[in-house]
């Protein structure tokens, strides 16, 4: 690893050499909070994002993981999802199942995939509606600070314009906080319609990754880590602050490259 270090106890920042050290690296962590929340309370309850992050995963489907895990435990949400078709090609559910659930032994039955054939909005109702049905089972376990749904894993990904999940920068989905699961139809980033966990439920998980690569997101999460500006306030990376959990920065050198204080070596 090129650095590794905290912000505080409970923000880690992981700055790797290479995309294969970071996916490995990321195999480990997830494999780690899996084991230790099957030891704990018999269920794994992990949210995925879309976009790169599924390809970084990839470590979980070769050996030791595809064994070592224990897959049967997964239960499965997406912390956003396009309004779209789930053979889609925008589709963040068949990214993942083409690039991992179908590669694992996972319960097609705790797979929760958002309904693809109603509206954004009754989409995110339903979404939501499951989720509570999940949490009064305690197959998803419940934050003592917020009554939200507080998941064992949070997988995100960030843009380069540092929107994660599909919370995007400046608009008024990031002042949510009555709903776990929102909708929006105005997408900057195409597909408009997407469904979307809200802010106070992805800060209220036990654990929060932000899985970040490549230059172009440099800036960002130069603005998000080192919190530079009061005038940004509203940059969703920046907003992830788990309340009672910890947040994982994974990132490669070029996505690190703007942060300050951070000099590497060739
Ligand atoms: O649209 C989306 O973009 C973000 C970031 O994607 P990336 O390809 O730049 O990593 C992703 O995290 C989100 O789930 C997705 O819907």
């Amino acid at each position: 690893m090129a650095l590794s270090g905290a912000h505080n106890d409970r923000e880690e920042l992981r700055i790797h050499e290479s995309l294969d050290e970071l996916r490995t690296d990321l195999a480990d962590y997830i494999a780690q909070l899996s084991e230790a929340a099957v030891k704990d309370r018999g269920v794994f309850a992990i949210a995925l994002s879309g976009g790169s992050l599924i390809g970084l995963m990839g470590k979980l489907c070769e050996a030791p993981y595809d064994k070592t895990v224990d897959w049967a435990k997964w239960y499965i949400f997406w912390a956003d999802e396009r309004v779209v078709a789930k053979n889609h090609s925008d589709s963040n559910y068949k990214l993942a199942k083409d690039g991992l659930l179908s590669k694992v032994p996972i319960v097609p039955s705790h797979v929760h995939s958002i309904n693809d054939s109603v509206s954004a909005e009754e989409a995110a109702d339903e979404y939501m509606f499951v989720i509570r049905q999940l949490v009064k089972t305690r197959m998803v376990n419940v934050s003592d600070v917020s009554d939200c749904p507080k998941f064992d894993l949070i997988l995100l990904g960030m843009g380069p314009d540092g929107h994660i999940a599909s919370l995007f920068p400046n608009h008024s989905v990031l002042n949510e906080t009555d709903e776990w699961v929102t909708f929006i139809t105005d997408s900057p980033k195409p597909p408009p319609e997407r469904i979307t966990f809200t802010l106070p439920v992805i800060n209220s998980a036990s654990n929060v990754a932000m899985v970040v690569t490549g230059e172009s997101k440099a800036e960002a999460v130069h603005l998000a880590i080192d919190n530079v500006g009061p005038d940004c306030p509203s940059l969703p990376a920046r907003l992830v602050q788990p309340t009672k959990g910890k947040s994982v920065w994974f990132l490669d050198k070029p996505a690190a490259s703007k942060l300050d204080g951070l000099r590497f070596s060739e």
